[in-house]
């Protein structure tokens, strides 16, 4: 995959639009575009150009052309769209013309990986684009446009420049003791280290809300047969989802449906219901129950108000669980159900359903972040995080200033593999510039 190449893609979706852009990137794209467009038109300005095969002069389309000279386009390179009429046969002839005067079709998110190499963006950077492209609900959109501007690039690219700083300050007490720096660089070397820490680990105590957010919430309904929790999916879904009926043991796969609960993606679940079983399919129904219920996120769990609680799924309300009294229709909701006051519903009549999607969309904004901050949106980054802070850790307590030294170092080393930026020539940078050690 070298970067020597010049590469095009399809930046619309597959299938027939009114308009296909094709973008190409790499140091080849004036002379291509030339080839293809017959002149280089105006940087940044849509131009209607008339585009031919390079060997047989035939007009293969009339296209709006962009040309974007490197480095401030999005690769960093020279680079263009080109905004074709949208069907496929069209398409193909401009891809084959682009093959013909020196371009290659590029790779899965290569564009991007040219944006970060270039320096146009860090890792995290990317990563929002990639969630920006894939967003679902209107939560997800603003976390990944937040993360995708760079709200974590400043965040962790901030905290690694103090890193640095910290260590190229630790650094130069060991390396220059005899010289008349100040003494007390070693001290602060620690306390820096420590106030870092302590950022740090406020970032990291977010419930995974973040991660959440991207990944989407997992809510398991749970409860005894006929309780009515297929009824329940159906009426949050608005659709015949689930087979309801009045024989216990009607739902043996679990059935999901989606929802957009508050801006965040919303797996719900219906399962089967939980009983001794005897038959086998049932049985393997009520296994998938619980592994679901184990998974998940929240559980509702379900009881009817015509019969006793069960002791099953008694034993899931956990803190956190929602308590569903259903079929208020038939009979009162009682006041506590397992030490939880259950949220009265019917089904069947539509009673405190928009209370419960009230409740619903309250834990989804409680689970998965949708305030203002900007949190941490992958695993990669919390191992990343978590590495840095036990290595902080180990500088604030490390008995000499060689080993403090090693672990701020590798503190760095961590945050530098979760925005792909940091080097050593970095740490030579700020001794250098910090201290006028002209010697
Ligand atoms: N009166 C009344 N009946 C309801 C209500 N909700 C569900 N039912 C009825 O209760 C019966 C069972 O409903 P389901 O939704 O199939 O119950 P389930 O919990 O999914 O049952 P299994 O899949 O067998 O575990 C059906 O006859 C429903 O019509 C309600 O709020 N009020
Ligand atoms: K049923
Ligand atoms: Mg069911």
């Amino acid at each position: 995959m070298s970067q020597q190449d010049t590469i095009f893609a399809m930046a619309s979706g597959a299938g027939r639009g009114a308009v296909a852009v094709l973008r190409m990137s790499g140091p080849a794209s004036a002379t291509i575009l030339q080839g293809l467009a017959g002149g280089l038109p105006e940087a940044r300005r849509a131009s209607l150009r008339r585009l031919r095969a390079p060997q047989t002069a035939e007009v293969l389309d009339h296209a709006l052309v962009l040309w974007f000279p490197g480095p401030a386009s999005y690769t960093g390179e020279d680079s263009a769209e080109l905004h074709l009429h949208g069907g496929p046969a069209v398409i193909a002839a401009v891809a084959q013309a682009l093959v013909a005067l020196g371009a290659r079709p590029a790779e899965p998110g290569e564009f991007t990986r040219r944006a970060f190499l270039n320096g146009r963006m860090d890792l995290t950077a990317a990563e929002g684009i990639a969630d920006l492209i894939a967003a679902e609900t209107e939560a997800q959109r603003r976390q990944a446009l937040r993360q995708a501007d760079g709200a974590l690039a400043r965040l962790y690219g901030g905290w690694a420049d103090r890193l640095a700083r910290l260590l190229a300050h630790q650094e130069a007490a060991i390396e220059f003791a005899e010289d008349d720096l100040p003494t007390d660089l070693g001290d602060r070397a620690r306390a820096g280290a420590a106030a870092l820490r302590a950022e740090m680990a406020t970032h990291l105590a977010d419930e995974g809300r973040g991660e959440r957010l991207r990944e989407g919430l997992l809510v398991a309904i749970l409860g005894a047969p006929n309780a009515g929790k297929s009824s329940l999916l159906n009426a949050l879904a608005g659709r015949e989802a689930a087979i309801v009926s009045a024989r216990a043991g009607t739902t043996r796969d679990v059935v999901e449906v989606r929802l957009d609960l508050a801006g965040v993606p919303v797996t719900l679940a219906d399962t089967a219901g939980l009983r001794e079983a005897q038959d086998e399919i049932e049985l393997e129904g009520i296994r998938r129950a619980r592994r679901r219920a184990e998974e998940a996120d929240l559980v509702l769990a379900v009881f009817a108000t015509d019969a006793p609680p069960d002791a099953e799924t008694l034993a899931w309300i956990r803190p956190g669980a929602v308590v569903l009294a259903n079929k208020v229709d038939i009979a009162p909701a009682p006041g506590l159900i397992g030490g939880a006051v259950p949220l009265p519903v019917s089904a069947r009549t539509g009673v405190g359903l928009s209370n419960l999607r009230d409740r619903l969309a309250a834990e989804a904004a409680r689970l998965a972040g949708a305030g203002d901050a900007a949190l941490l949106t992958r695993p990669r980054h919390r191992a990343a995080l978590s590495e840095a802070v036990a290595w902080l850790a180990e500088a604030e307590v490390a008995a000499l200033p060689e080993l403090v030294s090693e672990a701020l170092r590798a503190a760095l080393r961590s945050l530098g593999r979760l925005t792909g930026r940091v080097g050593v020539e970095d740490i030579l940078d700020i001794v250098f510039r910090d201290f006028c050690i002209g010697k």
